[in-house]
């Protein structure tokens, strides 16, 4: 499996993704600083992977904290959490997997827990998460296989792969179980302009994994759809409002309007931790404007004319009724959304997965 992040004794280590398809090197990040700074420039990226990876910066922030009293680790746990928070605002997985370490924290130390113990369990407690994650990704894959195509060619936009989340992958976890089942499917690999994470990195783990890839440019699709060449689209996703309208990477809302006009089914894969309720509809959700460069530079060089305006928005919203279905860890939920979210919501909370598995 591709090792996108893994905690290990001296810190967390992330393989870097700024630098794939071409290099496979890693970054060890041995305090919350650096996973900050990990997740901000995007060596680790998509959303699950992402809810992970600042729950480990929140563990090992406390696990390397020197407070010997708790209001000291108090103070320095909101600092924390505060600086994990800033890094990237529209995948909702960050601010799940920040609130996790923290609410364990705040019951255990509330507790009168000693530090030594608080810090065992906040790094149990994120490393589960981590098998938790994996674990979410297969079931997504088991509940989604049969939805895809027996045969034919599912389009894919961004990377919503083992490289976006701890492993197997929620969107591209989907087409492996469906080619684990027997379905013989090959992918078409939207690039995913500007930080290319179809052409460099859903190209680069399917080809590891042999599953046949073919990378488009991002304007495409319409013309391969109109000619019966896709037959169903499956993407992740970074936020999923109440209602369904689901936050994705930049070019996605296109993609299901095509989809849609052509008849081709859309669905979306993503844990449940993506599901945020708080959030009514797409209109509330956060959308992150990254930098021009991206826009402006490929690869260290200008393609732009000096001085050019440049817009850089990283993700947009599909609304929800552009949507087929959306497959989670805990069922396919099916329009209307509204209903079908806040009736899987109302559920008990399922046992842990893994106490399930
Ligand atoms: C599995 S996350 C959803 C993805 O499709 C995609 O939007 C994504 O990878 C997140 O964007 P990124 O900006 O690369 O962190």
């Amino acid at each position: 499996m591709i090792p996108t992040l893994e905690w290990l004794p001296t810190g967390v280590n992330f393989l870097d993704q700024t630098k794939l398809p071409l290099e496979e090197t890693y970054v060890l990040a041995t305090d919350y600083k650096q996973v900050a700074t990990v997740i901000r420039d995007m060596i680790v990226r998509g959303a699950p992977a992402i809810g992970v990876s600042a729950a480990m910066g929140v563990a090992i922030g406390i696990l390397r904290s020197e407070a010997t009293t708790i209001p000291a680790l108090n103070a320095e746990v909101v600092i924390i959490c505060d600086t994990l928070a800033a890094t990237r605002p529209t995948a909702v997985n960050l601010f799940w997997g920040i609130g996790k370490i923290r609410d364990l924290y705040n019951n255990l130390a509330a507790s009168g827990t000693s530090i030594p113990e608080i810090k065992e369990a906040v790094v149990a407690e994120a490393r589960l998460m981590y098998d938790e994650d994996i674990a979410a990704c297969k079931q997504m894959g088991q509940f989604g296989a049969d939805l895809l195509p027996k045969e034919g060619t599912v389009l894919t936009h961004c990377n919503a792969g083992a490289l976006a989340t701890c492993g197997y992958g929620s969107a591209l976890g989907v087409i492996r179980a469906a080619i684990e089942r027997g379905h013989k499917i090959d992918v078409f690999a939207d690039e995913t302009r500007p930080f290319l994470q179809g052409a460099r990195l859903t190209a680069w783990e399917l080809m590891k994994d042999n599953i046949p890839t073919t990378v488009l440019c991002d304007n495409m699709s319409a013309h391969l759809m109109s000619k019966g060449r896709i037959q169903a689209v499956i993407v992740g996703a970074d936020r999923i409002a109440a209602n369904g309208d689901t936050a994705n990477k930049i070019g996605t809302y296109g993609v299901s309007i095509l989809a849609k006009e052509h008849g081709i089914p859309f669905y979306v894969a993503a844990p449940w931790a993506t599901i945020d309720l708080a959030t009514a509809t797409g209109e509330g959700i956060p959308i992150e404007q990254r930098a021009a460069s991206e826009v402006t530079h490929s690869n260290g060089k200008q393609m732009t004319p000096h001085g050019v305006a440049i817009e850089n928005p990283a993700f947009d919203v599909t609304p929800a009724k552009y949507i087929t279905a959306i497959i989670t860890e805990r069922g396919v939920l099916r329009a209307p959304f509204h209903e079908s979210i806040r009736q899987m919501a109302e559920m008990p909370e399922p046992e842990r997965i893994l106490a399930k598995a």
